[in-house]
């Protein structure tokens, strides 16, 4: 089953004071897919996406990588380092820093905030740098205080600095939240941009963005899978239908 999979999660269950937050949940995500996950408030998202990070350890259960790297056995730091990058819904952007910084800092990140600064990006660098300006719709503002940045350039200036780190697969939560329509629109042509070259994960309530990126979707329910399909079809189904209108 791992086989030609990025990202296989075969049977994971975790549960917290006996309450199953994932139950027996098995997904695959190929290499270069981009994977829509929906799924109503509780229905174990985050929970997923901890147990991928090394965030949180599953009761039972494997979470294979590139076919053979089982990530329950590493911690965060390790599986950073392998290749997953992680997004949370709300920005950690050097609010004081330009964006070109941001992204210089993020090249990186293993490197003490004030040296690197001081030291002139070499070449490489500054190709990097202008790449991820141009893919995040960001080099008008170059030069500009990232606290300054609206919501939406933020998680642009966000989303730059974790490809910065060059991961193969990356896991975005609820990048449109708090987005204007317009910054909604952009950010999903964005993660098409990047899913060109990542396999990119993404967790959203808003069914609209959903819609635009064009991808399977993977309906999450009571931390199971409930449905999978394109967006068309998990909202033909009659039982999610029934989770989302709460019957
Ligand atoms: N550390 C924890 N301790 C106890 N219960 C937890 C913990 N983490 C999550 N849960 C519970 O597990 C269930 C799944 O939560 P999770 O946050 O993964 O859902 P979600 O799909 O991300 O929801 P939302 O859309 O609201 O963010 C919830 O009932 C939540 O209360």
């Amino acid at each position: 089953m791992a086989a030609g999979s990025l990202l296989y999660l075969d049977n994971v269950s975790v549960s917290f004071d006996g309450f199953r937050a994932i139950n027996k949940l098995s997904m695959i995500i190929k290499p270069g897919e981009m994977r829509a996950i929906i799924g109503p408030n509780g229905a174990g998202k985050t929970t997923m996406m901890d147990i991928i990070t090394g965030k949180t350890r599953p009761d039972e259960g494997d979470v294979i990588y590139q076919g053979k790297v089982d990530l329950t056995k590493h911690d965060e730091a390790a599986i950073a380092n392998m290749g997953i990058g992680r997004k949370f819904q709300k920005p950690t952007v050097f609010e004081s820093h330009s964006v070109y910084d941001n992204l210089l800092l993020a090249l990186k990140q293993d490197r003490r905030v004030f040296p690197m600064l001081f030291r002139l990006p070499s070449k490489d660098e500054q190709t990097r740098i202008d790449e991820l300006l141009a893919l995040t719709r960001l080099g008008d503002l170059r030069e500009t205080v990232a606290g300054s940045l609206s919501h939406g350039q933020k998680q642009w200036l966000e989303i730059g600095m974790l490809l910065a780190q060059d991961p193969q697969l990356l896991l975005i939560d609820e990048p449109a939240a708090g987005m204007t329509d317009a910054e909604t629109e952009e950010t999903a042509k964005l993660l098409k941009d990047i899913a060109q070259t990542h396999s990119v994960v993404v967790v959203e309530h808003d069914m609209d963005f959903i819609r635009s990126l064009g991808v399977r979707v993977t309906v999450l329910h009571e931390g199971s899978v409930l449905a999978e399909g394109s967006l068309d079809q998990v909202s033909a189904n009659q039982r999610v239908v029934e989770v989302y209108l709460g019957r």
